[in-house]
């Protein structure tokens, strides 16, 4: 399948710091890649790259394999929620603010009232279409960026930060809809530090320090990679006394059942030998969550 996306060796500097430094990535019809990092890592600066709003020092990005840089017309096939940058006009209503950029991405006059009317339906802000932006409130407006950026139907979405600011009903509601245009074939790049969002959502993960991409690879794989050699043991019963402080030494950790084992298998099998004739309940491989893997890749574990 083409690339939507294909960026590679991107690199931008902002006078004596290398903001981004060589970072690629690329994204299919129908994925979802969370573009992860700490603060300042250069996750804002590689969307302003690909969204044409920052000119790179170096490096290419390739819309459905047309380079914005060279071709603004390429644009043409992202629509973008940048945080702290909701592309509206404030003294305008919902509506004509979406009828507005409809028509300024080429969409006809009637094509945008019926879109617009049918967008502002699905994130529940129909009863607003008719105030003015600066009247509603925050996460109405995140609401309202997110249906701009999808008026002209583009074929990739950059998202920075959706549901950031949204109550938790807006922040289902938009999360489903991110997963509905995935299903229904767009590319999407999510920026988020919401890690469980991130993990419900992607497809991808890449998570980018320093400017550096330090891990990419499909979400599945990331966290079973990551689940290493860590295991939850239940007792039916807890463990007395004497036998946890024998058991800690072989690496049992933990008051309470569940208790923990990090470890290989044969140190596994051996603490099991050790907890004969204890009934188990259970002995199963923990799962990482992103916020593991998160913790472990920008090195604060
Ligand atoms: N216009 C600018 N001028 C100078 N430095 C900048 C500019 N924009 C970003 N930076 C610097 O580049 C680095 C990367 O910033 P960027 O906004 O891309 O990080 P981020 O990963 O999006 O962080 P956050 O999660 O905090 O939003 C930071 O050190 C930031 O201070």
């Amino acid at each position: 399948m083409n690339a939507v996306l294909e960026a590679t060796g991107l690199r931008k500097r902002f006078g004596n710091l290398v903001a981004v430094d060589g970072v690629s990535l690329h994204l299919a019809a129908g994925e979802v890649l969370a573009f992860l990092g700490p603060n300042g890592a250069g996750k804002t600066t590689t969307i302003k790259m690909l969204a044409g709003l920052l000119w790179p020092d170096g490096g290419q990005v390739h819309l459905l394999g047309k380079s914005p840089h060279q071709n603004p017309w390429a644009l043409r096939h992202l629509g973008a929620v940048l945080e702290g940058n909701r592309n509206v006009y404030w003294r305008m209503t919902a509506l004509e603010n979406l009828v507005y950029f409809g028509v300024a991405r080429g969409l006809r006059y009637q094509a945008a009232q019926r879109r617009a009317q049918a967008l502002l339906e699905q994130l529940e802000l129909g009863s607003k279409s008719h105030t003015e932006v600066r009247h509603l409130s925050r996460g109405m407006q995140q609401k309202l960026s997110l249906a701009v950026a999808l008026m002209h139907d583009p074929e990739l979405l950059l998202l920075d930060e959706p549901t950031l600011g949204l109550d938790v009903e807006s922040a289902l509601r938009v999360e489903a809809m991110v997963r509905e245009l995935a299903q229904a074939g767009k590319a999407i790049l999510l920026t988020t530090h919401q890690l469980e969002v991130a993990q419900r959502l992607a497809s991808r993960i890449a998570i980018i320090q320093q400017g550096h991409i330090v891990l990419e690879g499909r979400t599945p794989e990331v966290l079973g990679r990551f689940a290493g050699e860590h295991y939850l043991i239940e007792t039916e019963t807890p463990l007395s006394p004497a036998q946890l402080s024998h058991l800690r030494s072989l690496g049992l950790e933990g008051e309470e059942p569940p208790y923990v084992y990090h470890g290989d298998s044969d140190g596994l099998w051996r603490l099991l030998e050790a907890l004969k004739p204890t009934p188990l309940k259970k002995v199963a491989r923990a799962e990482a969550d992103l916020l593991d893997v998160f913790l472990k890749v920008v090195g604060r574990a």
